[in-house]
């Protein structure tokens, strides 16, 4: 990948706590512009240390550690060299415990903040304030006292202010954590219109069906290091590897292979290749309708 491609390069990043706990071992990755990464691994496997180094909020411990952002006007920003409210415009950053990032007493003055900061113009802001409530599911909620949300509201609010800074990256740890299955999907779905727009999300998921619907590529963690990385495909056809980390892959998918279908993640494309197989063995029969089931 060259540098005009990569958001974010990790070069050879260890990182140990307290001067004893290796967190992490030795990392390299290169991030593309665009990707929708999912970092994957059972818990203590590091997925938030490494996610703290995209912008910043740890620094790698080792000297010849190295992390590079490569923002979308080409400037290169090392985060041992640079401060962090210079990378934060860049790489956004979504705590798993939303209550460390909220403290305003309105929706709306929690959204507005960020882009205030840095100079966006406060006629267009208004605009945009609803249209991302609206985008995580919060529409209407502009003068709600964020205190008085439910967690898994306040977790949509923290992504909001995420995604209203428009920042090349976003990066989420555990977006779905306190969320039932609709509000996942919600939440998803907004990283998704983000990455629509060309820009790089990354997530830290326990959520195997969510991870093989929406990433374009899976990093797999164990103990420090990066176990196995690529296409969701690529990665939940190791079932032998992800299982060193705890790691089962989507239900479809375990279930598809179980009976010998292949190119399955998701519920969706289960029921596409069973419909092939039943149309092949008896042609007459109808095809279910092909919108999504769940
Ligand atoms: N602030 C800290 N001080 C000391 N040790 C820490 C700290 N944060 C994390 N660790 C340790 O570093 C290792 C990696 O933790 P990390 O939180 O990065 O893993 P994780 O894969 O994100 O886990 P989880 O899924 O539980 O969030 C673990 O052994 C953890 O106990």
């Amino acid at each position: 990948m060259s540098h005009s491609d990569a958001a974010i390069e990790i070069v050879n990043v260890e990182h140990t706590y307290g001067g004893s706990t290796k967190a992490l071992r030795g990392v390299n990755l290169t991030i593309g512009r665009g990707e929708f990464v999912a970092i994957i691994g059972k818990n203590g496997s590091g997925k938030t240390t490494l996610a703290k180094h995209f912008n910043g909020l740890l620094r790698p411990t080792n000297s010849d550690g190295q992390v590079r952002l490569h923002t979308g006007d080409g400037k290169t920003m090392d985060t041992r060299r640079s401060r962090l409210h210079h990378l934060a415009p860049t790489v956004g950053y979504v705590f798993q415990n939303p209550d460390r990032q909220i403290f305003h007493d309105t929706c709306r003055e929690e959204l507005e903040y960020g882009p205030r900061n840095i100079g966006v113009d406060p006629a267009a802001l208004a605009r945009s304030v609803s249209e991302t409530l609206e985008l995580v599911g919060l529409e209407g909620r502009e003068e709600a006292n964020p205190i008085r949300l439910s967690r898994g509201e306040r977790q949509r609010l923290a992504i909001a202010s995420t995604l209203i800074m428009g920042c090349d990256v976003a990066v989420i740890d555990e977006p779905t954590t306190g969320q039932d299955r609709a509000e996942s999907r919600k939440i998803l779905d907004s990283l998704a219109h983000h990455h629509a727009r060309g820009r790089t999300v990354v997530i830290i998921s326990h959520d195997m069906a969510l991870v093989a619907e929406y990433a374009t590529r899976v990093i797999a963690m164990r103990n420090g290091h990066v176990l196995t990385d690529g296409t969701p495909t690529e990665v939940f056809s190791q079932r032998e590897v992800l299982q060193e980390t705890n790691i089962r892959p989507p239900q479809a998918a375990v279930l598809a292979a179980e009976l010998g279908l292949s190119a399955v993640l998701t519920v969706n494309d289960a029921v596409r290749e069973m419909s092939n197989v039943r149309t092949h063995a008896h042609p007459n029969t109808p095809l279910p309708h092909g919108d999504k089931v769940y």
